[in-house]
């Protein structure tokens, strides 16, 4: 099996995500992760940029002890003895030294010829030889570049002593199948090539980074360079954890693996979704929250029946705790009466069916099918009772910016009773809860309220999240209108009626075991 070594450009390439700038505190938080996670080499920044990444690198490189620290350099004196400074106290002090090798790039943005660009690149890597015992050099554009000029000046910087030669895919242009001649074409083509390690780094303009890399190792590469979650300039880098996982998963295929603490992935992706604000989309491989989500009935009936019908990586493997069956309009009988089971629903096959059709039609008008939801049906079918036990008659509010708001409720009781109570609050939400809490039995304690506008424009219906902890018992609870108001007070009566639900469903439960 060849070892292939993970360099992570979270905190260099990673930082050039648009959008995101890490502090120094946030940078070595995410090495501290990366040296967990078994990455062979962190590219903490590129020192001559700042004095914020020339800090941030050098403290990287004086903390972390079991992954290289390496950063990034143009192809100037100046750039190659600042990091000198940041990392000359490192374990193995290394650097990245980079520079354009595509027509494009010299003729353009360089503004020189074929042979000053070797000339430069030769005598920027002596420097950084002179100093670094670990000297990577990197041809940008590569997959832009004429092949024979490549080989030319990959000998002459291995020559000048360059130890890894990183040919980078920097526009995302290029193929899986080019990419593979590429590196074939370098292998054979460069004498000294034996004396260097071949290194891939890919963009996902195309969205074929990951692909690229694969076929870059199998053509050759020894590093593969890539971020976590695949953050990076423009459309991103290759993802970590999708190479990691792939190799693998495949090995049979590529006969390849990395050192990479796989259980560490999930945790690593979250810090650095967390950290840098980028999210993870939800069907992103690997680290997505739908990754190990099954939703369609005929998936949770075969994952129930052998997981390996739908599971090609086990969460576990990558540090997610479990898959996972969410309950939708897709789903069917198996997932949806496992589910029940797992709720303690011990009811005949009629109460099931019952359950179950009342189940799809609410699937129908809603998302996402809560415990609570499953609890009301469940309530509904086996005890048969009413599922609002509180019921809102009239809800009045009294608000100007001169007065105390004051709400004043009409509340239909679990006894049938109706009563009417008011009080005062320092806004209208809190006055309609401060009532609320009069009428209700027993005290509730609001743990979170949300609120958020259904459709666009003036009349848009809002809709009212909220969290109590009502008898012991935390629940959730949703109310939607037209006002605000009204909305806010319908979320809490239906947390409340939900927990009673609950109860209601556990004691029916515990009587039919004492029998
Ligand atoms: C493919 C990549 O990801 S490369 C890394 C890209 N990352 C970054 O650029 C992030 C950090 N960059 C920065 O903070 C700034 O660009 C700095 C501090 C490095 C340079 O800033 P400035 O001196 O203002 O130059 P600016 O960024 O506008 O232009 C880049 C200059 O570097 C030159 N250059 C580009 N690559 C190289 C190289 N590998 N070696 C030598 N010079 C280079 C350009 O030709 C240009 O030179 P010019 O001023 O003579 O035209
Ligand atoms: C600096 C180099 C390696 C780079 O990031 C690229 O070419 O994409
Ligand atoms: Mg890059």
């Amino acid at each position: 099996m060849r070892k292939i070594n993970v360099f992570d450009t979270t905190l260099r390439d990673g930082e050039q995500s648009a959008g995101v700038n890490l502090n120094f505190q946030e940078k070595l938080e995410i090495a501290k992760q990366l040296e967990r996670l078994g990455v062979d080499i962190i590219e903490a920044g590129f020192p001559a940029s700042s004095q914020g990444d020339f800090s941030s690198v050098q403290a990287i490189a004086q903390t972390v002890k079991g992954s290289s620290v390496t950063g990034l350099a143009r192809s100037l004196e100046r750039d190659i003895e600042t990091t000198w400074e940041a990392l000359k106290d490192s374990a193995e002090p290394r650097i990245h030294v980079f520079l354009a090798t595509s027509p494009i790039h010299m003729e353009y943005k360089l503004k020189m010829t074929p042979d000053e660009v070797v000339e430069n690149a030769v005598a920027a890597v002596k420097l950084a030889a002179s100093k670094f015992p670990q000297v990577q050099w990197s041809a940008e554009d590569a997959s832009r570049t004429e092949l024979p000029f490549l080989a030319r000046i990959i000998k002459e910087v291995i020559d000048a002593g360059a130890t890894v030669i990183n040919l980078p895919d920097t526009v995302g242009y290029t193929t899986p199948y080019e990419i593979g001649q590429m590196f074939k074409y370098v292998s054979e083509n460069v004498s000294n090539i034996h004396k260097a390690i071949l290194s891939t780094h890919n963009h996902d303009d195309l969205g074929m980074a990951v692909a690229n890399s694969l076929a870059a190792i199998q053509n050759g590469a020894g590093q593969v360079e890539c971020t976590i979650n695949g953050i990076g300039e423009r459309a991103g880098n290759a993802a970590l954890e999708e190479i990691a996982v792939a190799l693998n998963i495949r090995q049979d295929h590529y006969q390849a693996d990395t050192g990479i603490v796989l259980k560490e992935i999930k945790r690593t992706s979250t810090l650095v979704s967390k950290l840098t604000g980028m999210v993870v989309p939800s069907n992103k491989a690997v680290v997505g929250n739908n990754a190990f989500a099954h939703e369609s009935g005929i998936h949770q009936d075969g994952v129930l029946k052998n997981k390996e019908t739908y599971e090609i990586i086990t969460p576990e493997l990558v540090g997610v705790s479990s898959n996972r069956m969410v309950l939708g309009k897709h789903s069917g009988r198996h997932a949806f009466k496992d589910k029940l089971k797992e709720l303690g629903f011990n009811g005949t096959d009629e109460e099931l069916q019952k359950i179950f059709i009342a189940f799809k039609d609410l699937a129908d008008k809603k998302k996402e099918i809560t415990e609570e939801d499953l609890f009301a049906l469940m309530t509904e079918a086996t005890v048969g009772t009413a599922i609002a036990h509180y019921e809102l008659e009239t809800l009045q509010v009294n608000y100007g910016t001169i007065n105390i708001p004051t709400a004043t409720i009409t509340m239909k009781l679990p006894s049938g009773e109706v009563v009417q109570e008011a009080a005062t609050g320092s806004g209208s939400v809190e006055a309609i809860y401060n009532t609320l809490e009069r009428v209700i039995d027993g005290p509730v304690l609001l743990t979170d309220y949300r609120i958020q506008s259904i459709s666009g424009g003036r009349d848009a219906l809002a809709e009212v999240y909220v969290n109590v902890k009502y008898d012991g018992v935390e629940s959730s609870g949703r109310g939607t209108a037209h006002d605000v108001l009204e909305a806010s007070a319908k979320a809490y009566i239906n947390a409340v009626n939900r927990t009673i639900n609950r109860q209601q469903y556990n004691q029916k439960l515990t009587k039919s075991v004492n029998v």
